[in-house]
């Protein structure tokens, strides 16, 4: 259908939501604005339905969400009652309408008679992802757009491992999504009824405290903290998001009470006031951070977004100044200390297994590898790794060590089955405390471990597709890097390219062999001196994102390697 009928369709609603009608308002004869909100239903992308927003049947709204929520109603009433039973436990972060999303998501489900755990307020999605495995519910729904900017939302669903749900799962209730057309007529149920009737129940504190007891199982070192970690200067920053809540708490529970949160980010704030985007991914985050820690002389300067599910960090350097680490170093060092620990206490199964993502550095794969731990790599998307976890967990074949993707995701242990920016917190604190009792920080560490595998570097660099036409100007690009396929870059041979929509792997001979990775638009190429490039559309964001990986016998080797392999995608970009 075209976006002018969708948009009739909308407009001859009899009764809409107040505050919706006007926005629908505002937007008449903006015809850009229409066909955005119009054309067609958000996708399901790397980390379930996310968008800017506003009325439309492409964007979020409280009607896009009840016909997501319907999708997994119906999808639940396909199962046994037991399990249907058991409920759905959600969560939401700190965006604007984001709880009554999740509100709106629990009377959709209480209409199926399906009980619904609702947190008090705004949780991490670490804890929902908790929340599901402790309270045993059929599913989870977590109402977060995680770093977006502002304007976006999202809806990410959980089944009952804890884990986001794979595409096996989350296709079937795409299909269910799909098949609740007249979002105008999903039934709803009464707040107050549910309630009533134990269809709707708060949780808060009592999901806390199991959470954060878990949460104090990663800790390795009691005596180090006890020593070292006490004292030692933090500033946290959540960014006006959900770490506010629990991140504090779980600092301080582990021993780590030297800490300031940066006042100003820890209001509860969607319009994320103090930075241009809530990512640790970007320097500016921890504008006021470093402010701050130069004025406290702090150690360790942490950050998480506004789901507290990603972490930075910056390193207090000598100098005074700091240094922020990437998600590939701050992964790295956590690896590297918890085998190190492993293998001292002699608890390193022979067994073990790291999951990384496929665009995620190799400086780990060799870490692992030299602890004889073999490393598994897995599409984009966390759960994937929540994948795997359950696949061991199931199968009894592996012990999961460690997982983690380069966007700043690291999960230590398995009671919850997504990235988590708490636990990893507590940990990194912990290996920061332990470098300092040597004398070093923690850049020291990743010196020293570049020292002895290898300096590493690795950059990710995203085009910008915004617009209607961008998901076609994307699908274009990626057309071309495969009809156009490049032989070298910087004059470097490709010798392999793995094109992971077909599954297959070619040689620069010719030789073919298959990849044992679910089909995804991603194309890798792997090149004679051992750096990789990968070409991939966002799943989460109007983005094509490049990643270069690559490594040299010193930094400056590698990081010059980078920025000519770099500069050799660009121009590839450029000339289609
Ligand atoms: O945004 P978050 O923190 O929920 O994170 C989500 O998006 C990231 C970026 O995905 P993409 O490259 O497809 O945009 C993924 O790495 C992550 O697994 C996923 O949970
Ligand atoms: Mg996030």
């Amino acid at each position: 259908m075209s976006w002018q009928t969708n948009y009739q369709t909308w407009q001859e609603q009899p009764t809409m939501i107040p505050y919706i009608h006007d926005e629908l308002t505002v937007m008449a004869g903006n015809d850009e604005a229409l066909e955005a909100a119009f054309s067609g239903p958000m996708s399901f992308g790397t980390a379930g339905m996310r968008g800017v927003m506003g009325p439309g049947i492409g964007q979020m709204n409280v009607y896009t969400v009840r016909q997501a929520t319907e999708g997994v109603a119906r999808y639940l009433d396909t199962l046994d009652e037991a399990t249907k039973q058991r409920g759905v436990a959600i969560s939401f972060d700190s965006r604007y309408h984001s709880r009554e999303f999740a509100h709106e998501a629990a009377h959709v489900l209480g209409a199926h008679q399906i009980p619904s755990f609702v947190f008090d307020d705004m949780r991490p999605t670490p804890e929902l992802s908790f929340a599901v495995r402790h309270l045993q519910t059929a599913m989870g729904i977590m109402i977060t757009a995680s770093h977006n900017p502002k304007q976006y939302n999202g809806f990410k669903i959980y089944g009952p491992d804890g884990g986001q749900m794979p595409p096996v799962d989350s296709d079937k209730i795409t299909e269910f999504v799909r098949s609740a057309t007249d979002v105008f007529a999903i039934p709803v149920a009464d707040e107050r009824d549910l309630r009533q009737n134990k269809l709707l129940r708060i949780i808060g504190e009592d999901v806390d405290q199991a959470y954060l007891a878990n949460v104090a199982s990663v800790t390795i070192n009691a005596d180090l903290i006890q020593k070292v970690g006490k004292t030692m200067k933090l500033i946290y920053t959540p960014l006006h998001g959900t770490g506010k809540v629990i991140g504090e708490r779980a600092l301080r529970a582990a021993g780590f009470e030297n800490f300031t949160m940066v006042p100003e980010q820890a209001i509860a704030d969607p319009e994320f006031p103090t930075v241009p985007f809530p990512n640790p991914e970007f320097a500016q985050a921890f504008d006021m951070a470093i402010a701050l820690g130069k004025q406290e002389g702090a150690d360790l300067l942490v950050a998480t977004d506004p789901d507290a599910d990603r972490l930075g960090a910056a390193v207090r350097q000598p100098s005074g100044e700091y240094q922020l680490l990437t998600g590939n170093q701050i992964a790295s060092i956590l690896l590297a200390y918890i085998l190190k620990a492993r293998k001292e206490a002699g608890q390193l199964p022979a067994n073990g297994r790291v999951v990384k993502s496929i665009v995620s550095t190799e400086l780990a794969t060799k870490i692992a590898a030299a602890y004889g731990i073999e490393m598994k790599n897995v599409l984009t998307g966390f759960k994937f790794i929540a994948e795997q976890i359950h696949q061991y967990e199931t199968q009894h074949d592996h012990t999961f060590l460690f997982g983690f993707e380069e966007s700043y995701g690291y999960l230590i242990k398995p009671f919850v089955r997504d990235k988590d920016a708490i636990q990893s917190t507590v940990l990194l604190a912990e290996v920061a405390a332990d470098y300092k009792q040597r004398g070093m920080t923690l850049y020291d560490g990743i010196e020293e471990l570049y020292a002895t595998y290898g300096y590493y570097a690795e950059k990710t660099v995203a085009q910008e597709f915004p617009g209607v036409n961008g998901a076609q100007e994307m699908a274009h690009l990626m057309t071309e890097f495969r009809e156009n396929a490049p032989h070298d870059f910087a004059n470097v041979a490709i010798t392999e390219t793995e094109d992971f929509s077909t599954g297959v792997k070619t040689s620069a001979t010719g030789e073919t062999s298959t990849i044992d990775l679910p089909q995804a638009n991603v194309l890798k190429y792997w090149l004679a001196d051992g750096t990789w490039i990968c070409i991939r559309p966002s799943g989460t964001e109007p983005k094509v994102k490049f990643y270069v990986g690559t490594s040299a016998k010193t930094d400056q080797a590698a990081q010059e390697k980078l920025a000519t392999f770099e500069a050799a995608v660009n121009a590839y970009v450029a000339s289609i």
